[in-house]
């Protein structure tokens, strides 16, 4: 479920509030445990030592030692699963959510947004989340917590090393705080540095024949080797930054046990205080600075989390203009009869909208062309009809058989691009991505159909051959057609293809054609064209002129872009 103004560390962190309650008191217990335990201890050896004990005296004591041993493992153990689980649950959430986010987005709202930084946020900036859920918010509640039993334990064994320790204790935070003003803007700088690092790797790896033709290939590869570089040098700059972090905590923390034995020892040697006393306090001493230790070691994980954030917090604010395609239409069972356009303007900039004020209808067993000069809106008004951009003005609505009218029909389209997207894998699983239960017999129908079936079985390994991503191996025409045949698998109520003969010689763009005609069938099909033989095809034609749309059956006085 979408949290929507919830989404700060702050906020995140409430979410799982419950799993961190769980795993503090279970380390808090752990840590009374360990403090029990290091009496335990101080008593044997003092027995032992002092009073002339023999080993059999002391079985109960040694058993409960090892009690107290295991029990403070397996609690430490459950805390850390606990707080492990907790974070990986809500980094999974946070990821979905932000998945889905983006889809409203939809593709017109993230125009502006680089693919690598989207992906490096989505991968690397949640997974900085990770740790910081998982280490630094339990291990900041135990800062707290240990160091306070330790004290309420020294307080009744030895005043001046309470004293000590509670003057030393506190300066750790503050003299880390200190550092980690400076080490933020380092971690801010190093994660800028990734998100440029991944963008400029895609934009490398998606333009690689661009930029070998212009002969830039050597510039490109020095360009992302400098990029990484400085990635580097900045990386090297906050394990400095750790390193003097740690150096100083281990400084005081040594320096301030040493004064605790120092002092307990000069008074113990002047018989001012007891063996087991003095013990314990210097067993107890280095546990004091212990969950500061590990504090310490995870602050750069609340640091790296912060920087992370700005990203992910980015696109979060990214206003959604597509309608979300994940909701199901709860009326889905009657098929629609005509899509409208009633009275709508749209655009991308307020003061200039590509269409203003059109109507048009899109009926079901009616071929429809959509045609005109380039950027005149063609693409615009598909974005409209997918629910990928609002109309600033008007309406677009869907009405079925029953007469129902919809304003979400959106997963009922069946749409092929300009450019199709084909996927890493055979033939046949790029077909079964429209429906993953689809028969051999089916896929040879659907290849068929879109006139794909004869250059897919000349291939010699027919439906089992492999692609590669955006269709590598194939042609243009073929992948258009493969892509055809993958949106009629669907049996969509709404065809919508975007200048789908465009690649293909003359007979094959007649078979095609003829294909789309067949589709229509049944179905509101909406074609952008240019082509005469799409054109020749169409039952009516939309003609977009000045941001206006002139509509009419073919071919009544309408011009057709030859
Ligand atoms: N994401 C966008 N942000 C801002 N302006 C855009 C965006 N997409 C398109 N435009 C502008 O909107 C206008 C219409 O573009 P559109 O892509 O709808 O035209 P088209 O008729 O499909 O053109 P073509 O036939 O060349 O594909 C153009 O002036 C274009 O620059």
């Amino acid at each position: 479920m979408d949290h929507p103004g919830n989404r700060t560390l702050m906020g995140f962190t409430r979410r799982i509030g419950l799993w961190l309650g769980v795993a503090v008191v279970l380390g808090g217990m752990a840590a009374v445990m360990l403090v029990l335990q290091l009496a335990v201890l101080a008593r044997i050896v003092s027995d032992l030592a002092f009073h002339g004990h023999a080993i059999s005296d002391e079985l109960a004591a040694l058993a409960m030692l090892l009690a107290l041993l295991v029990g403070r493992a397996l609690l430490q153990w459950a805390a850390d699963m606990v707080a492990n689980e907790g974070s990986l649950r809500l980094t999974a959430a946070i990821r979905g959510e932000l998945l889905r986010h983006l889809f409203r987005v939809g593709p017109v709202g993230l125009t502006g947004q680089a693919t690598g930084h989207m992906v490096t946020v989505l991968g690397d900036g949640i997974a900085a989340l990770e740790p910081y859920f998982a280490q630094y918010v339990p291990r900041a509640a135990m800062m707290v917590v240990l160091p306070l039993l330790v004290l309420g334990m020294v307080v009744h064994l030895d005043a001046w090393s309470f004293i000590i320790l509670a003057c030393t204790g506190p300066l750790v935070p503050v003299f880390m705080a200190l550092v980690g003003y400076r080490a933020q803007a380092i971690m801010d700088r190093q994660w800028t540095q990734l998100l440029l690092l991944g963008s400029a790797f895609l934009d490398t790896l998606q333009g690689l024949t661009t930029l070998r033709l212009f002969g830039r290939a050597r510039d490109a590869v020095a360009a992302v080797a400098g990029m990484a570089d400085e990635y580097r040098t900045t990386t090297m700059s906050v394990m400095k930054v750790a390193f003097l972090t740690s150096a100083v905590l281990e400084f005081f923390a040594s320096l301030s046990i040493a004064l605790v034995a120092v002092v307990f020892g000069a008074r113990l040697l002047d018989g001012k205080a007891d063996f087991q006393s003095a013990f314990l306090v210097l067993l107890l001493a280095p546990e004091y600075f212990m969950p500061l230790r590990a504090f310490s070691a995870s602050y750069h994980a609340r640091q790296n989390a912060t920087a992370a954030m700005v990203g992910i917090s980015q696109l979060f604010a990214l206003p959604e203009t597509a309608t979300w395609a994940g909701v199901r239409d709860n009326a889905a069972g009657a098929p629609l009869v005509s899509i409208s356009c009633e009275d709508v303007t749209a655009g991308y900039q307020p003061d200039a909208p590509v269409l203003s004020h059109i109507g048009c209808t899109f009926t079901r067993n009616v071929l429809t062309v959509v045609t005109g000069e380039s950027g005149v809106g063609k693409t615009t008004l598909i974005r409209l009809l997918l629910g990928l951009l609002p109309p600033m003005q008007g309406r677009v609505t869907a009405v079925d058989e029953s007469g129902v009218r919809h304003a979400r029909w959106q997963d009922r389209i069946g749409w092929v691009p300009q450019q199709p997207r084909l996927v890493h894998g055979t033939i046949a699983e790029n077909l079964r991505l429209a429906d993953p239960t689809a028969d051999p017999d089916t896929l040879r129908a659907v290849a068929a159909q879109a006139d794909a079936l004869s250059f897919i079985e000349a291939l010699p390994q027919g439906f089992d051959t492999p692609v590669g991503e955006r269709g590598a191996g194939l042609s243009g025409g073929q992948v258009q057609r493969l892509a055809l045949a993958r949106v009629l698998l669907r049996n969509p109520q709404v065809l919508i293809l975007d200048e789908p003969t465009a690649n293909l010689d003359p007979r094959s763009e007649q078979r095609v054609a003829t294909a789309i005609a067949r589709a229509a069938a049944g179905r509101i099909c909406i074609v952008v064209a240019h082509r005469p033989a799409m054109i020749a095809r169409a039952a009516q034609v939309v003609r977009l002129r000045d941001g206006q749309v002139l509509s009419g059956p073919h071919p009544h006085g309408v011009e057709y872009a030859a």
